[in-house]
């Protein structure tokens, strides 16, 4: 059984807005699925339709086999959900908050509170447990938020940008967390993001949205195999013929785009017998961010 399943899914606003248009994804339980794309291609929309927040305009979603629209409760139990702007009390503490959605699913005030001090622990909250909600940095909140999102020990975790207010040792401490959830526990993470670097780091799989469309879908291999060049090569070097088709990118460091590793050592010797002088090269494969700009339009306006 698939943990999320989205099958030609669609949503048009009452406006006229097409927010998302036949969008079909499959995930395995356990997988890290890093959903991508700019300000406004559909994400959040996509994730409220995966919560019952939403209702599709045709096409289903399901998750773990549940229809969120007709069973928001089955869905709510086996989902932990984070967005920018969670639900919390700023009366209560960050321990008593933890309670109190703990007992909201129906947990006891004893193991909730088991349950809080080990992610309070987990996302580094110890210290400021006994603290009002109100006192949190946005960092701190975004943290709470997510042990929010964990005490009723979901089996799958929607995250819309759970990293975005977090300084880099925070967004390393959450992420390790979250890789740790898929790895220990087998839970699966539909992950919104716009930190590429760091989706890079935890994601098994990706999916590129822009403008509600689908525009990718695989692993960092199979994203890399859609954009044209294999990988890049970089060498500093002096005196060069212009026989090649290098680019200039700083002072004697020069760039070349090849197709695979085989093709290296032909350009190596064309520069020696050319009079080159070679004094590093090194070969870099597309990042996630290579990729994501090659096949948003953001990236093809900034390549015109
Ligand atoms: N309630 C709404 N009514 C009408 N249009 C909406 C509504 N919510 C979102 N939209 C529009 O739907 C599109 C998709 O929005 P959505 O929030 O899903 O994008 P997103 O990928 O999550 O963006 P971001 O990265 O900025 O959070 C946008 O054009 C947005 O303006």
């Amino acid at each position: 059984m698939n943990a999320v399943g989205i099958d030609d899914l669609s949503k048009t606003y009452a406006g006229g807005k097409k927010a998302v248009d036949h969008v079909s994804i499959s995930l395995a339980q356990g997988e890290v699925f890093g959903f991508l794309g700019p300000n406004g291609a559909g994400k959040t929309t996509t994730v409220k339709l995966l919560n019952g927040m939403l209702t599709p305009s045709s096409g289903s979603c399901r998750v773990f086999d549940m229809d969120p629209v007709q069973n928001p409760e089955k869905v709510h139990a086996v989902s932990g959900v984070v967005t920018e702007h969670a639900q919390m009390y700023d009366n209560l503490t960050g321990l008593q908050n933890l309670v109190f959605y703990g007992c909201l699913f129906g947990i006891s005030t004893s193991e909730s509170e088991k349950r809080a001090e080990v992610l309070l622990k987990q996302l580094d909250l110890t210290d400021a447990k006994n603290q009002k909600l109100s006192v949190y940095s946005t960092g701190m909140r975004q943290r709470l938020s997510l042990a929010r999102a964990l005490i009723h020990e979901p089996k799958v975790l929607f995250l819309d940008e759970p990293t975005s207010g977090l300084d880099p040792e925070s967004t390393q401490n959450v992420n390790s967390l979250i890789r740790n959830l898929a790895r220990e526990k087998g839970i699966t993470i539909f992950l919104c993001t716009h930190q590429l670097r760091y989706a890079q780091e935890i994601c098994t799989r990706y999916g590129l949205i822009e403008k509600g469309e689908l525009l990718a879908l695989g692993t960092l291999e199979q994203l890399r195999s859609k954009i044209l060049s294999g990988m890049t090569v970089r060498i500093k070097a002096g005196h060069l013929t212009s026989q090649l088709p290098y680019r200039k990118v700083g002072e004697q460091i020069f760039e070349i785009d090849v197709k695979s590793e085989e093709e290296i050592p032909r350009i190596i010797r064309q520069i020696v017998q050319g009079g080159g002088d070679i004094y590093h090269v090194s070969a870099k494969k597309p990042s996630l961010e290579d990729i994501y700009f090659a096949l948003t339009a953001k990236g093809k306006e900034e390549i015109q």
